[in-house]
């Protein structure tokens, strides 16, 4: 494969069976998305938003982007905007990973703090705020912006479709919701019977780039009528799955992707036997390192030590 920059390496991501993990009688996939160019999902929306902006001339050559963003979404648009030459000012809880700091840091982003107590909720409104009081910023607003979605529908869900005409539901983590309804709108529109599951934390559980909807905030994006059910799953879960794919199927992944691999495994009892479920892997491992997600001892312990920290 050969490509004339790296926005044109993003996407064809691998899906991977999980043969030891799968329970009796069901197949359940992975989508590795950790498998794009800055390691995370986000490089389609990030790719999406800028592209779509272009056309239709909302973004000007060497126009500031500016986006709230708790990590994934950031690096993305780092890349995409470094070789499209757009200066990034991104908006992020205090507490955001020291990787994630650095790795923007590195790519010449302005990062801008808005309170930790105020999660992802915080960078929004702050923003927000900033976007309104200077019209020279262009900001993407992947909770608002129906690209984040499209770049789902036109590209993550056909790469599914081509590698497994027979998928019968589909699980992902709701962030944004861009996943959930990109994907979930274009397996639907090939088989109205396929199922689709959004996992959900709990209510005032922090998970890693996931939200509750019950905390307040709906975004745009979501299309809600696209989901047969959200389910939700606690960050203990979430850390015991995520560490048992890498001690079973050998996988690496980060904390949000062991939320939607319980709820895969969950969801297979409501499925007739013999259904095959595809779990969206957000990203990798590596960017949550230093969280202690993966040390070694109890899982409770960790799962208690590092709960509060918001790792999207
Ligand atoms: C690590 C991680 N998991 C899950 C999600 C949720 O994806 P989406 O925003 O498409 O709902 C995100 C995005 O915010 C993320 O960064």
């Amino acid at each position: 494969m050969r490509f004339d920059d790296v926005s044109q390496a993003i996407g064809n991501t691998p899906l991977v069976g999980l043969p030891r993990l799968s329970p009796d009688g069901y197949r359940i996939y992975l989508k590795l998305e950790g498998h794009n160019p800055t390691g995370s999902v986000k490089d389609r929306v990030a790719k999406y938003l800028i592209e779509q902006a272009e056309r239709a001339g909302e973004l000007v050559p060497g126009q500031r982007v500016l986006e709230p963003t708790s990590g994934n979404t950031g690096i993305a648009l780092a890349a995409v905007c470094k070789v499209k030459g757009y200066p990034l000012t991104c908006v992020m809880p205090e507490n955001t990973s020291e990787e994630r700091r650095q790795l923007l840091t590195m790519f010449g982003v302005e990062l801008v703090f808005s309170p930790a107590s105020e999660g992802s909720n915080g960078s929004v409104r702050l923003a927000r705020e900033l976007a309104a009081a200077d019209p020279a910023l262009f900001m993407p607003f992947q909770y608002g912006n129906p690209a984040n979605a499209l770049a789902h529908y036109e590209t993550t869900a056909p790469e599914i479709l081509a590698d497994l005409p027979e998928v019968t539901a589909f699980v992902a983590g709701l962030g944004t919701g861009g996943t959930v309804t990109g994907v979930g709108r274009r397996l639907k529109r090939h088989d109205p019977d396929i199922k689709v599951f959004a996992a959900e934390p709990e209510y005032g559980d922090l998970v890693y780039g996931l939200r509750n909807l019950d905390e307040g905030y709906v975004p745009e994006v979501l299309d809600q009528s696209v989901l047969d059910s959200r389910i939700k799953v606690d960050s203990l879960k979430a850390l015991q799955y995520t560490r048992e794919l890498a001690e079973v199927e050998g996988i690496f992944a980060g904390v949000s992707t062991g939320a939607s691999l319980a709820v895969a495994v969950r969801v297979c009892k409501r499925l007739p036997a013999g259904s095959t479920v595809v779990a969206l892997s957000p990203d990798g491992g590596w960017k949550y390192l230093s969280t202690g997600a993966y040390a070694p001892g109890d899982v409770r312990e960790i799962a208690t030590r590092i709960s509060g920290t918001l790792w999207a």
